[in-house]
């Protein structure tokens, strides 16, 4: 549904080029919901702006629904538009309308019928909860509600594709799982595509099928977001997926904990659980196999995309010589190790 082939942005010339987006493929499938995350300037907005052609490509074609967006002339690609809603950060509504009538622009635009326009307005309010609110302005409306809006009218010339430009980043976390269930109802009930990019994990996790990484303008990694989280390759990846869990060393450890061991202390890990490791009985094994005691701090385990995967800190408690082979057999059998330190025992 959406592909590019070799897109690359620059911004500006000579001295002051600011290669924004290295040659990029990247290809979304018909019904899929596709994440592209990264950091602050890593390129996000630059990619999602090329698709539709907000910001033209240097380099490179962008095919969305068979057409080839960067083969267009200035009209041509006004009507092509018209198959790509777009959704963003902080909203983009007309102030001086009422919900109704923003959500009727595209359709007045489009040359539609005072009925027609009632009738669709009407029914897209509804599929996204705001039946009763067509005569409020935007002023009056939550952050959620405006960008319930903003999709309604994103909607209203029914297009194959949405994108959504940091769509849940000005929300709270309550009204950010809302408006994510919102795009995955509408992803089902319409079939709609939608490429989304994000700074946020959880957003990755709640509803999108495949994720690509962006750094520095480059796709570093994609794939499908279960395989992601149990086999994530690159560093930036990881740290990623160790956004998502929650696992604070508890004070009473804090104080305790230094970098180097000393005589009588015992490693503190962070152990990190994927794809079958999640499901082995590793820990009792380890236990069993090496006279080792695991004292777990806390744990997190989670569901994305159909599998499972976690993270653990324990405590492991033994000999030096045992606890070294322990965190070694973990690692053979796929646990991420990462020491955070050796906790002295209590004075
Ligand atoms: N219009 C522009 N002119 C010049 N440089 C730009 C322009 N837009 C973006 N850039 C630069 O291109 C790079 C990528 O920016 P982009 O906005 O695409 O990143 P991003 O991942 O969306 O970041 P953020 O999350 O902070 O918006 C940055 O170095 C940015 O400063």
């Amino acid at each position: 549904m959406i592909r590019l082939n070799a897109v690359a942005k620059t911004y500006g010339a000579g001295a002051s080029a600011v290669q924004a987006l290295k040659p990029v493929d990247l290809q979304v499938h018909q019904g899929e919901i596709f994440g592209v995350i990264g950091a602050s300037g890593a390129g996000k907005s630059t990619l999602i702006r090329c698709v539709n052609l907000l910001e033209r490509p240097t380099q490179g074609s962008v095919v969305v629904d068979g057409i080839t967006l960067t083969e267009l002339g200035e009209r041509e690609l006004t009507l092509a538009r018209r198959k790509i809603g777009m959704i963003f950060q902080h909203f983009n509504l007309l102030s001086s309308r009422t919900v109704f009538q923003n959500v009727a622009l595209p359709l007045e635009l489009a040359g539609q019928t005072q009925a027609q326009i009632r009738a669709r307005v009407t029914e897209l309010l509804k599929l996204v909860g705001l039946e009763g609110r067509a005569q409020a302005y935007p002023s009056e409306l939550s952050g959620g509600q405006k960008q319930r809006v903003a999709i309604a009218r994103a909607l209203a010339p029914e297009p194959k594709v949405l994108l959504c430009d940091e769509a849940t980043s000005a929300l709270d976390p309550q009204t950010t799982q809302s408006i994510l269930a919102l795009l995955k109802e509408i992803n089902q009930r319409l079939g709609l595509t939608i490429l989304l990019i994000t700074h946020e994990m959880e957003v990755v996790k709640s509803i999108c099928d495949k994720v690509a990484i962006i750094s520095n303008g480059e796709l570093i990694e994609q794939g499908e977001v279960a395989w992601f989280f149990s086999h994530a390759q690159t560093e930036l990846a990881r740290e990623f997926i160790r956004s998502t869990i929650h696992l604070p060393i508890p004070e009473e450890y804090q104080c305790r904990l230094s970098a180097d061991a000393t005589p009588g202390s015992q490693p503190l890990l962070r152990l990190g659980f994927t794809g079958q490791s999640v499901d082995a009985p590793l820990i009792s094994q380890v236990s069993r196999q090496f006279a080792v005691d695991v004292s777990i701090l806390s744990a997190d385990i989670e569901y994305a995309g159909g599998v499972k995967f976690g993270f653990l800190l324990a405590e492991l408690q033994g000999e030096p010589g045992q606890t070294e082979q322990a965190i070694a057999y973990f690692r053979e059998h796929h646990i991420q190790v990462e020491v955070l330190g050796h906790v002295r025992s209590h004075d």
